[in-house]
């Protein structure tokens, strides 16, 4: 099966000032995939290979860490897709060196519906947009298991998720048992959060005053992707993980948020970067980076999250 779907996106050749990057579009991650199940697959093409395409089935080998994005969009807007990592691909190989990093992915995966009033406007019965949680993480952890077993790297990689994206990634590294119990994925070196959602109660009850307005939309999502039980809305949220040493050894979490963002306060960052150091083991470094602009500009233009990639794979010492 893995094959049949690998096999069935041929690869293109993508310029990027001198550099070229192999990349695979929709690649299906499981049998009988809906319209969202796939990934985007870029692999930068070293210098010393010819520059032809590859075969589909192929695997073209390269070596580092795999960096890899989960989108966001608030668990339910068909806009914004894997697509949004390619700006951040495209500077990463315009003007930086990708000599460290073996391959970029962004994950597509199943959307709740906006509404499941079928005389609303915004009503689909599409199967790709009927996901409730966990089917969200389900399919994360699906993606990241079909490419680990194809491209063999094991644990050696960086998960970025950007909005309801870094609810997940954090959700990758969380042991919750129903999630993944079947899903044999290694947990990633590091993750990093952008403009994250880490505390969907609190985000909901205290706002905050700029984000006031904002408290219908949030409940509404929340309910669409989670359900009207407010004790799952915690028990998702990565704010709820006691201890982080027992739960993860990795390297590394970043956090970056906006404070700019008309979207996202950032006290959602600032109680995540203090729970994850209240318990964090030895071994694991917490930090925070900078960016400016609002929510969706980091992977919008894709400069600053360029920079944030590079700075990250340097701090691992990959
Ligand atoms: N366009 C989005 C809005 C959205 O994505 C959003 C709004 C508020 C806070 C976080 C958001 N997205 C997080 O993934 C929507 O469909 O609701």
């Amino acid at each position: 099966m893995d094959q049949q779907t690998w096999a069935s996106v041929p690869w293109s050749i993508e310029s990027h000032g001198s550099t070229a990057v192999f990349h695979k579009h929709e690649v299906p991650y499981t049998a009988n995939a809906n319209a969202l199940q796939n990934m985007d697959i870029w692999i930068p093409v070293p210098s010393t290979t010819a520059q032809e395409r590859p075969s589909p089935e192929s695997m073209p080998e390269t070596s580092g860490v795999w960096v890899i994005y989960v989108h966001g969009g608030a668990w339910r807007d068909p806009l914004v897709t894997s697509s949004s990592f390619s700006s951040t691909v495209s500077h990463l190989a315009t003007s930086h060196p990708l000599t460290k990093i073996a391959g970029f992915a962004s994950i597509n995966y199943s959307l709740s519906p906006r509404t499941h009033n079928p005389k609303d406007p915004d009503y689909t019965d599409d199967p790709s947009r009927q996901a409730k949680h966990p089917d969200h993480i389900t399919d994360v952890l699906t993606a990241l298991a079909y490419l680990q077993a194809k491209a063999k790297f094991s644990d050696n990689y960086i998960l970025l998720g950007h909005s309801c994206g870094a609810t997940l990634a954090l959700q990758v590294i969380m042991s919750r048992s129903e999630w993944n119990a079947s899903s044999k994925v290694a947990k990633p070196i590091a993750v990093v959060g952008l403009n994250g959602l880490y505390d969907m109660p609190t985000l909901i009850r205290e706002p905050g005053e700029k984000h006031a307005h904002l408290q219908g939309v949030y409940e509404t999502f929340t309910r669409l992707a989670f359900g009207d039980d407010e004790r799952v809305w915690e028990e998702i949220s990565p704010i709820s993980v006691g201890d982080w040493e027992g739960e993860w050894k990795g390297k590394l979490v970043v956090l970056v948020q906006s404070k700019e963002d008309s979207l996202v306060p950032y006290r959602q960052l600032v109680d995540m970067k203090d729970k994850l150091e209240k318990s964090r083991g030895k071994g694991l470094v917490v930090s925070e980076m900078e960016a400016g602009g609002d929510h969706n500009d980091l992977w919008k233009e894709g400069e600053r999250l360029a920079e944030i990639v590079t700075e990250v794979v340097v701090k691992l010492g990959c």
